[in-house]
């Protein structure tokens, strides 16, 4: 017998509703990643912040942003707090205000083949959305475009229509300021992750300046930035053949204005010039009628077409899409935080995952004599015991570490091989720069386990560690040697050619070594080993045979 309040097709059809983007983020914040109120703080950070870093740059203006972080009422457990960032940008323009924080899915970078922090059209509106189901409260937008005046807005999300509701518009004069800047009212916990977040944005972002202001003495931040020069603006590329699949190639041949494959497939895609063309061509020719235009091609005709592609021999993707951090810049902004005894670091070349590029950056801090602000136990991974720090297009990821694609490649790298274990304090930064990242979820809190990426990290990880090992032995050879009176000449000479490569200075001096942030480091090697680091020491002198042995067998 059927159970009670069974239902016919009728009266199911009776309960079926559309619903808008905004009413199901309303339910499942946590597809935003605010779904707890510890992260409710750190999150809205990042939104805001990182579209104040893409605007600037895209603008090619020196990003100045202010943080302001203010406590209101107390709430027992859970308070509220007023979050206000404002930068320096070009602003938006008046009438897209209501669109771009009142309204989900609404942004200028979804489908952009070029690295940017954003890619969705989520994030901002997301955070005005949460603030106001929360506490009912209206976000404060402010923009100047001109220096002249600024508007500004109080508005929200209206949830049935994914639209905004705009409460209040009025000018004031914007004394010369231009940019945006926004205020919500947040119901959070206080957490140290929002100083590690602020810290770690600084640390690969060079050319930011930063000020925070949060809730107590304590809880302050003046980064000046360390470089004037912007990053280079990511051009926009096509998508490389080596990750084309059949989706891909259906929505591209139903809107190409070319009508032979030949110049689709070179007209279309990065990398294809003619001899690609015709290698692909002649692996797929049996499966498909070359003389249809490619708007005409079947499913299997498609199908067989990623096929080739997928084999065929191209140069990896362009990279004037990627925006890579570099090693001397990433080595900089972790040197002066975290004073390691040495530090190494990896870039790999661009590879690509269905036709988006993506490269790895690698850092390897051995030894640290610091820790950044609020870095406590729970950044250590218990499997390799160090500290792994992950980045994704210049912005740190802080939560949903477990699902990253990132852990597993660090875990399955083999760290303890190269004598990295949890006892010498090190920090592994990984920096992901990429086109349309495989995120996990819309929260883009981690990046999911995809061959490509993981191959790519894990790689990078190991090639790192072998060169860090390279060090640890060369310190053990020189305890060892140091009866012979070698060991001083040995660390001396590994720390010249650690300044001298990162720094690409011919010498190296104690002024440039601590305007690089390499003084501490300088300074424990010095206290450590009684030595004077920056004395000018005669080379050894080899014996001729020796010195031919040495090169013999490849070493420096
Ligand atoms: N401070 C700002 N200055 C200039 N433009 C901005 C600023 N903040 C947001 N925008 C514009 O608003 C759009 C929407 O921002 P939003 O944070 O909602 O999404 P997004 O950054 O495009 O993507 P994601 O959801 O992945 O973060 C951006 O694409 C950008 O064009």
């Amino acid at each position: 017998m059927a159970p009670k309040n069974c239902k016919t097709a009728k009266e199911l059809a009776k309960e079926m509703k559309e619903i808008s983007f905004s009413e199901f983020i309303a339910t499942n914040p946590h597809l935003v990643g605010f779904e707890s109120s510890v992260k409710m703080i750190p999150m809205s950070i990042h939104e805001i912040l990182t579209n104040s870093l893409d605007a600037c740059e895209s603008a090619g203006i020196l990003p100045e942003v202010w943080i302001d972080l203010k406590s209101l009422d107390d709430k027992g457990r859970l308070k509220r707090y007023k979050l206000t960032v404002r930068d320096n940008g070009p602003g938006i323009l008046p009438k897209n205000v209501p669109l771009v924080f009142g309204k989900l899915l609404y942004g200028s970078k979804f489908g952009v083949r070029r690295q940017s922090r954003g890619q969705q059209g989520i994030g901002v509106s997301a955070v005005v959305l949460i603030s106001q189901i929360k506490t009912g409260e209206h976000a404060i937008v402010k923009t100047s475009t001109n220096g002249k005046k600024s508007h500004v807005f109080e508005l929200s999300v209206d949830v049935d229509r994914n639209s905004a509701k705009v409460h209040d518009s009025h000018e004031e004069k914007a004394e010369g300021w231009k940019g945006v800047e926004i205020s919500v009212i947040l119901e959070a916990q206080f957490s140290a992750r929002i100083m590690e977040y602020i810290e770690l944005t600084a640390a690969i972002n060079p050319h930011l300046s930063l000020h925070y202001d949060g809730v107590n003495e304590a809880d302050r931040l003046e980064v000046p930035r360390r470089t004037e020069e912007l990053p280079a603006i990511p051009v926009e590329t096509k998508p490389h053949p080596s990750g084309a699949d059949y989706d891909l190639l259906k929505r591209l041949a139903a809107r190409t204005r070319y009508s032979t494959l030949n110049d689709f497939l070179k007209g279309e895609f990065d990398r294809v010039r003619s001899d690609v063309s015709k290698q692909i061509i002649a692996g797929c020719k049996d499966r498909l009628d070359v003389r249809k235009k490619p708007a005409d091609l079947c499913k299997e005709e498609l199908m067989a077409l990623a096929e080739a592609m997928s084999g065929a021999q191209t140069l990896p993707p362009s990279t004037e899409c990627l925006s890579p951090v570099g090693e001397a810049t990433l080595v900089q902004g972790v040197v002066s935080r975290l004073q390691p005894a040495f530090i190494e670091a990896v870039t790999r070349k661009p590879r690509a995952m269905r036709g988006q590029p993506f490269l790895v950056e690698v850092i390897i801090a051995y030894g640290c004599g610091a820790e950044l602000g609020g870095t406590g136990e729970s950044s250590i991974d218990p499997v390799t015991g160090v500290y792994i720090h992950r980045f994704v297009n210049r912005v740190p990821l802080l939560f949903s570490e477990s699902g990253d694609v990132t852990l597993k490649a660090a875990r399955d790298a083999g760290l303890a091989r190269y004598e990295i274990a949890p006892e010498t304090r090190s920090h592994l930064f990984v920096h992901v720069a990429g086109v349309n990242i495989p995120y996990t979820s819309e929260s883009k809190e981690a990046i999911k386990f995809v061959d490509e990426y993981y191959e790519e990290i894990r790689l990078a990880i190991q090639e790192c560690g072998r060169k860090i090992s390279k060090h640890i032995r060369r310190i053990k050879k020189s305890e060892e040697e140091a009866v012979k009176g070698k060991r001083k000449a040995i660390i001396h000479s590994l720390l010249l050619r650690q300044l001298n490569r990162y720094a690409g200075a011919k010498v190296a001096g104690p002024e440039y070594a601590a305007a690089f942030g390499f003084d501490n480091c300088v300074s424990e090697v010095e206290e450590e080993y009684g030595l004077d680091v920056f004395r000018e020491e005669k080379p050894e002198r080899r014996a001729p045979e020796s010195r031919r042995a040495v090169a013999a067998a490849g070493g420096d």
